[in-house]
């Protein structure tokens, strides 16, 4: 059986080679001499493909590097025929399976790839080859093999690599695409209500100046998102936005916090640290419930304010800083200032624009639009659900209003968010116009088919779920709308 057989392609290499009766002995011989032997070639082999990222490209388009690649190729090739053979081949194998792993994945080596190089190299080798045909033979044998081998480690370890590695990405790319999401989601200000209106022609507005401003609401009513809008519409747009809460720290700890501090400064301080303000310089420094802040800071605050200069902790050096400050409150500045606990100074030096957030129970109309942004894609709601939202106080602001549909999305069995699963505070205000105090004139009837109703528009109108809360049959319960004309419409 003719050696290339397999290999169509080359079977004009007949041209250069002479075959003697003992062919066939020796192929035999250097197949198990390639074998043994092709495993540490083949790194050899890869690692300078390594080298030439684009070997296959470069050995068939007759690249400058080819003549280069051509003899480094020449010199494994007869080192194929040649070196001894002393490594074991399958642990071999498993090894250069990884690095085909590795090889695969950097440069998406395909087999159409493998068998353009395989071309190209054969043609490469019968080109000017100035040993005997017998070597050519055996060299280009050993090509094969080479190919063969590494094509078949490939096309296994490529394959799983690849699927990991596809599956790896398309989790990593929904990951990403969730965080991109609830990152867009959460920097997106939602509201299209009058005074909102207001807040957004303001952040333009301001955007060109680097004064600072005041954000001034009660406390979820999203000053922190104004906040973020403010820094992206600035030309500090690309510097860091850096943010602190007064009220999360104590004073001590705040001070360090805000102006850094130096080694050694009070206990515990091992190292020295700048502080936000140095973070920030050249940002936005946004400090969030300013109005905690304790009065001798106010004056430290006021100093960085007026000259960008401050000390850290424990340091005698002044430093010098850039930072546009955005601050936030939900307390009344003024009344602080009358009571004594904040500085006035500091109070215009910070307020020298006020953007004013209202509270959402005075913006009920951006509710469902709120509800829909956070409830997301796929979700509905049952209208009673949409109802109680649109009626209830929301004394926690737009961060209540997004816990409890977090809530009910948690809970929700389906796709399907219904007022029960809200949390109960905002459910039994839905309820409380219906809710079950019978007076001392309500008769029973009365009674009845207000708890029928309730429970039906509960149930969001489904038979089978109502007749099992009330604990009676399906067909009594059919019998109960009848009589007290309760129609499915007035559980929608
Ligand atoms: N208009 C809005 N559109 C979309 N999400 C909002 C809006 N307002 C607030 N939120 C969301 O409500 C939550 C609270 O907002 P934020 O932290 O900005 O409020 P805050 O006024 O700074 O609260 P606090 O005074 O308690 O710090 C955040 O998850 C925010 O994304």
């Amino acid at each position: 059986m003719q050696p290339f057989d397999s290999y169509e392609k080359f079977l004009d290499l007949q041209r250069y080679v002479s075959w003697g009766d003992d062919d066939q002995q020796r192929i035999s011989a250097v197949r198990e001499r390639l074998l043994a032997r092709s495993t540490v070639i083949i790194e050899d082999f890869y690692a300078e493909i390594r080298r030439h990222p684009f070997a296959a490209k470069v050995i068939t388009g007759g690249e400058p590097q080819v003549a280069q690649l051509k003899s480094t190729l020449r010199q494994w090739l007869r080192q194929l025929l040649t070196g001894p053979y002393d490594r074991d081949y399958l642990a071999l194998r498993s090894r250069v399976g990884q690095k085909h792993v590795s090889i695969g994945l950097d440069q998406v080596y395909t087999s159409t790839a493998l068998s353009r190089m395989r071309n190209g190299l054969i043609r490469l080798l019968t080109e000017d080859w100035q040993e005997t045909p017998d070597e050519l033979y055996l060299t280009i044998e050993s090509l094969n093999k080479l190919l063969d081998l590494d094509q078949a480690i490939i096309e296994d370890s490529y394959q799983t690599a690849f699927i990991t590695q596809s599956q790896n990405l398309s989790k990593e790319n929904l990951q990403l695409r969730v965080a991109l999401e609830r990152e867009q989601r959460s920097t997106h200000i939602i509201g299209a209500c009058e005074p909102m209106m207001a807040v957004y022609r303001l952040i333009e507005r301001t955007a060109a100046t680097d004064k600072p401003i005041l954000i001034q609401g009660e406390s979820g009513t999203g000053k922190e998102l104004v906040a973020k809008a403010l820094h992206r519409a600035s030309r500090f747009a690309g510097k860091p936005l850096v943010v602190i809460n007064c009220a999360a720290l104590p004073e001590n700890l705040l001070e360090s916090e805000l102006f850094g501090h130096e080694k050694g400064a009070f206990t515990g301080a091992i190292a020295s640290k700048p502080g936000l303000f140095e973070v920030a310089d050249g940002g936005t420094l946004f400090i969030d419930e300013i109005g905690e802040l304790a009065g001798g800071l106010q004056a430290k605050l006021l100093r960085v304010l007026e000259d960008g200069s401050l000390r850290r902790v424990g340091s005698v050096k002044e430093r010098r800083v850039n930072v546009r400050l955005l601050a936030a409150t939900n307390r009344d500045l003024g009344k602080e200032i009358e009571k004594g606990r904040f500085r006035e100074d500091l109070y215009y030096r910070i307020n020298v624009l006020t953007i004013l957030l209202p509270p959402l129970r005075e913006r009920r109309g951006d509710i469902p639009q709120l509800a829909r942004h956070f409830a997301g894609k796929g979700w509905n709601w049952e209208s009673r659900f949409m109802q109680i939202l649109e009626n209830y106080s929301w004394p926690g602001n737009v961060r209540q209003l997004r816990n409890a549909i977090e809530r009910a999305k948690v809970l929700a069995e389906e796709n399907t968010l219904i007022a029960e699963n809200l949390p109960p505070e905002i459910w039994r205000s839905g309820n409380e116009k219906d809710i079950l105090t019978p007076s001392s004139e309500a008769d029973l009837e009365t009674v009845n088919r207000a708890h029928i109703a309730d429970t039906f528009r509960r149930h969001s109108g489904n038979k089978a779920r109502t007749a099992r809360a009330l604990g009676i049959s399906r067909r009594t319960l059919y019998r109960l709308l009848e009589k007290h004309d309760i129609e499915e419409d007035a559980a929608q």
